[in-house]
Formats: structure tokens, C-alpha cells, sequence
């Protein structure tokens, strides 16, 4: 089974990507999806321990979190140590799941690939990249964003040049949306035409 790792930095595409992927019949694990399940469950009351006025009826809210990490940035690594390895372990289900019905390739949404050093739990990387205005703008016309947040999130992320040098393939998304549908196709494409060459030592 082949795992292709998806990534990108904030706005760049990832969740629009993924939908693509899916769409295509390619099995997504999204950790954001994941990260929202939790918020709901499991890792509202171990957040509002550490962050108190967080949780709302249960559930994190997100603004009120992101307005604290704010104030106390280094709150990111503590966020971080409760929500990554349940996230992990979401992901290692998913893929049991995937290897017990045969998938020949899935696809992990990672947002943090390469800021958390799981280039080594994927077989191939695929980056989705646009203009940094465009960006820009994207992030900024949602409600809640700020430009103070837009920036304290980009700096915790590695640079977008970065990520596009280590892809073994790019996805360009600052054009109309056919055109990022057609380089869904053609990724996947390839990919199987690679998988019949033999490839990959684990397809
Ligand atoms: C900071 C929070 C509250 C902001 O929530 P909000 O709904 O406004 O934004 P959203 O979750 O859609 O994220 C926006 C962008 O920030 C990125 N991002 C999220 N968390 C982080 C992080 N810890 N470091 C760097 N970038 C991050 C996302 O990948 C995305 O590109 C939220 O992202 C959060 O709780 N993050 C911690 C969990 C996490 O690390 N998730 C990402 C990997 S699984
Ligand atoms: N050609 C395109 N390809 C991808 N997205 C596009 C394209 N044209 C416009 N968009 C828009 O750009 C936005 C990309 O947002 P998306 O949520 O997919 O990014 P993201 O990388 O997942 O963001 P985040 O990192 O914050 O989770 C969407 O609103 C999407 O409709």
C-alpha cells in the first residue's frame, strides 16, 4: 500500500486537494477532521485543564484557544503534546483499516509533515502551493482571521519554498479549480503507472 502524505501551508489548498483525492476513489485520513472530532470528545477535558475557559458544552472553541496561544505562544507546544498523539493514533487506525481492505494507495492529510518529521511515515510527499497573495487573501476573507494569527501560525510553519523543493510532486492551486482536479489525476495516474513498474518495494 502506498501512502501518500499531503501537506501545505496555511490556505495553500490541502482540504480542497484532499476532497479531490477522495473524489478520485483515493482513501483520505484528514487530520484536521480528526483534530475537530477531538475538540468534540476525547481531548475537550485534558484542553480545558491546561487552557481553562476553552471548553464550551463540551466542546473547544477555537477562537477562544487561538485568542490565548496568542498571549502565551509558547501555550502551541503544550496544545501540541495533548492533540498529536491522538491524532497519530487516529491515523494508525485509519491505515490498519486501509491495509485490511486492500487499498493500493491512501492519502494522509498531514498539515505538519515536515514541521513534525513524518516524511518518514509516507512514501511519496505531494505539496499543494500557490502565490503568497493569494494566500493571503484567502486566509484573510475568513471570518475570525486576523492578520496577527495569520502570521503567528505561518511562522510555526516551514516555508512554502521549503516544502515545494522536498515534494515529489507539487500542486499548483492558484488557478481555476480544473486545473488542480487535473493534477489530482494526473498524480494519481502516474503513481499507479509507477506501482506497475514495481517501483515501490511496499505497493
Ligand atoms: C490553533 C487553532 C486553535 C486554530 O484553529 P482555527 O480553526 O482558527 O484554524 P485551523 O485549525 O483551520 O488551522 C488553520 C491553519 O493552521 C495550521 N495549524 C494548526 N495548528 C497548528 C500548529 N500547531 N502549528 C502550525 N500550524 C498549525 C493548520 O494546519 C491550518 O493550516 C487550531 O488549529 C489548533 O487547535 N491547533 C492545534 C492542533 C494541531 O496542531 N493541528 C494541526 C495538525 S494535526
Ligand atoms: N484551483 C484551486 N485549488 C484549490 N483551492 C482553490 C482553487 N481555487 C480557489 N480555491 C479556494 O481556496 C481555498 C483553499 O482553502 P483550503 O481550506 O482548501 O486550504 P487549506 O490548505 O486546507 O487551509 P488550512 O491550512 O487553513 O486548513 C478554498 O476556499 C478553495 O475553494
Amino acid at each position: 500500500m502506498i501512502r501518500i502524505g499531503l501537506t501545505g501551508s496555511i490556505g495553500m489548498g490541502k482540504t480542497t486537494a484532499a476532497k479531490l483525492f477522495a473524489e478520485a476513489g483515493i482513501p483520505v485520513n484528514d487530520s484536521d477532521a480528526v483534530v475537530h472530532e477531538l475538540y468534540a470528545g476525547e481531548a475537550a477535558q485534558l484542553i480545558e485543564a491546561e487552557f481553562p475557559g476553552t471548553v464550551r458544552n463540551g466542546v473547544v472553541d477555537r477562537q477562544e484557544l487561538g485568542r490565548q496561544l496568542s498571549r502565551r505562544p509558547d501555550g502551541f507546544k503544550t496544545l501540541e503534546a495533548i492533540v498529536h498523539p491522538l491524532v497519530r493514533q487516529r491515523e494508525a487506525e485509519f491505515i490498519e483499516r486501509e491495509q485490511a481492505r486492500g487499498s493500493e494507495i491512501i492519502l494522509l492529510d498531514i498539515p505538519l509533515l515536515f514541521e513534525t518529521g513524518a516524511e518518514t511515515r509516507v512514501d511519496i510527499i505531494v505539496v499543494v502551493s500557490c502565490d503568497p497573495q493569494v494566500q493571503r487573501d484567502r486566509v484573510l476573507a475568513r471570518p475570525g482571521m486576523t492578520e496577527e494569527k495569520f502570521n503567528m501560525i505561518r511562522s510555526r510553519q516551514t516555508p512554502d519554498a521549503e516544502k515545494r523543493e522536498r515534494a515529489d510532486y507539487v500542486i499548483d492551486t492558484g488557478h481555476a479549480m480544473e486545473i488542480t482536479r487535473a493534477r489530482v489525476s494526473e498524480i494519481i495516474s502516474d503513481l499507479k503507472a509507477r506501482i506497475a513498474k514495481g517501483d515501490f518495494q511496499n505497493a
